[in-house]
């Protein structure tokens, strides 16, 4: 974004980013908990309204992504230890706010039990491969699809996912990634475009419109 205040605190329809990132998950009735990894230098989240909300737990996030999923894992973990049966959990960006509420059902419904599951849009363009600017080939583009959040995995395939990517050095950039390193096959849910990853300073003008329509519907 280019600018010095962290996007997760930008002012969007009378709220700030992370809150409505957090909303569907704080309403959604099967979701137990929700843990916020903040950096260690946060001083900016205590001081919002939903920082005191009673589903919220926070957890140090770390330098990389990966880092603060690791540790909002570890965070479940600690709460759900005495759980005999399997807990799920989905990871989301502070960076997405407009997800759809109706998505977070679908992704529970649709995501595979072992293999769990992400959101994630098929591709509307002809798609190049290129280096530097110049096509090298034009690839088909049924076998591409956008990455979103949330995504949805067993707590304990993740965890041990996320582990062995960290022992062999792999970056992996989403959850999915992890898992397909671990040998699973994630399933595709189709999202919708709503669902932004606010990084450019237009993307908030986008953000504000889909939150607008959002609020309009029935
Ligand atoms: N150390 C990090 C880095 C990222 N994230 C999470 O990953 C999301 C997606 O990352 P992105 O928005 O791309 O974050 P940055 O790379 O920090 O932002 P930018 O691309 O605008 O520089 C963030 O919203 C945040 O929820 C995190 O938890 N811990
Ligand atoms: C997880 C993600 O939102 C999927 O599209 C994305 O990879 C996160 O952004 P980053 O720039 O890779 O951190």
């Amino acid at each position: 974004m280019g600018l010095a205040r962290p996007k997760q605190y930008l002012p969007l329809r009378g709220r700030t980013l992370i809150e409505w990132s957090l909303a569907p998950f704080l309403d959604c009735g099967w979701i137990d908990g929700v843990v916020v990894a903040l950096a260690k230098s946060d001083n900016e989240f205590a001081r919002l309204p939903v920082a005191r909300h009673p589903k919220i737990v926070i957890a140090q996030g770390g330098g990389a992504r990966a880092d603060s999923v690791m540790a909002g894992l570890e965070a479940v973990a600690e709460k759900t230890r005495t759980l005999a049966a399997a807990v799920q959990v989905l990871v989301h960006d502070a960076a997405r706010p407009c997800l759809d509420w109706a998505d977070l059902d679908r992704l529970r419904d649709e995501a595979d039990d072992q293999h769990g599951g992400l959101l994630a849009l098929p591709m509307s363009d002809t798609l190049k491969k290129a280096k530097q600017n110049k096509v090298k080939e034009t690839v088909d583009r049924a076998f591409y699809w956008r990455a979103q959040t949330p995504q949805l995995f067993r707590l304990d395939l993740l965890t041990s996912a996320l582990r062995e990517c960290s022992e062999r050095s792999l970056q992996v950039t989403d959850e999915a990634s992890a898992m397909e390193c671990a040998g699973y096959e994630p399933r595709l849910v189709r999202g919708r475009e709503s669902n932004l990853k606010v990084t450019y300073p237009e993307d908030l003008v986008l953000a504000d419109f889909w939150l607008q329509r959002q609020e309009l519907q029935p």
